[in-house]
């Protein structure tokens, strides 16, 4: 086997993509917990299931190779070593807040005694507390937080699989990630990349992984050329993290310059793909909410440094100019969400209208409630194919968000 991995821009024909088809972990919660969960509304489990398969078919038609992080996660714990599987749930338990005592060593037996794949669903959909048997004699479950539901939690973000690892270069980054509904969700991808057969033994480069301090997104990386990383400061990712990853890009030898751009930090603008997504090799999409009025927006260029300075960094506030001369295009095409009307714009950027997943130069999938957004991205001579969406976006991410490339083919 050789290195998987290849991202070397965000346009090149998608060849491998992990996505996680939605689950239980959708439906299990109540709107008291919604925002906590980062969640605007609870889908509809079946139909957002039937979306989603739509949205993979459009992928495989297109020529991409899908997996589904659930079975990555299952195949590795199926395998050879039992001792795996034991210290995953161990540290899926601990991270949940289970340490010691009958709760924990109750939460253990009935997660290790289930077939694999449905202890993989089981801890993704969450364990209610009247799942568990665990003794009338615990003092800890008759006195402590009595009425919550859950032992673990679900975490309804994980079809979101762009956000807890990035694929950048030949490595990754495992992200340790902002808010605690989705602190979990790395845990898979660091599993699968450290134990499953595809990646397993090959040196993969981890460009930062999830127990760094300083917190990232896969959201806001984005992967411009095969010399150029763009980073989101957002509400996700902190300007502290995008310098480590800078630092190993450039030890590397992968990539020259890394783009920070510095977003509003908000729910609707949680990463730099809700407002910005390239779509062809000089194309973008932009949200006009996120300019001043005169059009500037802070962004920092980044290089490897010299002696005494192991990063150079200028400060710049007009981002056109700036991708026009990292990118080395002389004209750029920066299409406005919904047109730039007020109205249109913000509905549509709620409905993730940036958030295009682009499959190939100048060929995007975008969610068909955007209509607006849509017809102007075939005016501007993009190939748009439309998913259903009225389920899916409920979750607050897009086509971008739900699929996590591991290669591309070179442009
Ligand atoms: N790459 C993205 N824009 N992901 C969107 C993730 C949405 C998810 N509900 C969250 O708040 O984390």
């Amino acid at each position: 086997m050789t290195n998987p991995i290849h991202i070397f821009s965000e346009i090149g024909n998608l060849q491998t993509v992990m996505l996680k088809r939605p689950a239980d972990e959708v439906q299990n919660f109540t709107p008291q917990m919604m925002q906590r969960l980062l969640f605007d509304d609870i889908p509809y489990l079946p139909i957002a299931q039937k979306e989603h398969d739509q949205f993979a078919q459009v992928l495989r038609d297109n020529g991409a190779n899908v997996l589904y992080l659930e079975e990555l996660v299952a195949e590795v714990l199926n395998g050879q070593r039992p001792e795996v599987k034991q210290q995953f749930v161990k540290t899926i338990l601990a991270e949940s807040g289970h340490t010691r005592g009958a709760i924990t060593a109750a939460l253990n037996e009935f997660l290790l005694n289930m077939p694999t794949d449905l202890m993989v669903a089981k801890i993704m959909a969450g364990i209610r507390k009247s799942e568990l048997d665990v003794g009338a004699w615990s003092l800890v479950r008759a006195a402590e937080d009595e009425d919550y539901p859950y032992y673990l939690d679900p975490m309804p973000n994980l079809y979101f699989t762009r956000d807890p690892s990035a694929f950048i270069g030949s490595g990754l980054t495992i992200n340790n990630m902002t808010f605690a509904a989705r602190k979990r969700e790395s845990l898979f991808t660091e599993l699968v990349i450290n134990y499953h057969p595809m990646f397993a033994g090959q040196n993969i480069p981890v460009w930062r992984d999830r127990n760094q301090i300083g917190r990232i997104e896969g959201g806001d990386e984005l992967i411009l050329n095969d010399h150029v990383v763009a980073i989101g400061i957002s509400e996700r990712t902190s300007a502290e993290a995008i310098e480590d990853v800078a630092r190993s890009l450039f030890a590397a030898g992968q990539f020259d310059t890394v783009l920070a751009i510095s977003i509003p930090k908000t729910h609707a603008t949680m990463h730099l793909d809700t407002v910005f997504t390239m779509v062809n090799h000089d194309q973008f999409t932009v949200y006009p909410g996120i300019l001043d009025a005169k059009g500037d927006i802070d962004t920092w260029i980044m290089h490897p440094g010299d002696d005494q300075h192991d990063l150079r960094v200028t400060h710049r506030t007009d981002l056109k100019n700036v991708l026009k001369e990292v990118l080395n295009v002389s004209e750029l095409d920066m299409i406005q969400t919904g047109g730039g009307d007020p109205i249109i714009a913000g509905r549509e950027q709620w409905n993730d209208g940036s958030n295009t997943l682009t499959i190939a130069p100048g060929v995007v999938v975008t969610y068909d409630r955007n209509f607006v957004s849509n017809q102007l991205l075939i005016e501007h001579g993009i190939k748009v194919l439309e998913v259903a969406s009225s389920e899916l976006s409920r979750g607050r991410g897009g086509p971008r968000c739900m699929s996590c490339p591991i290669a591309r083919a070179d442009l």
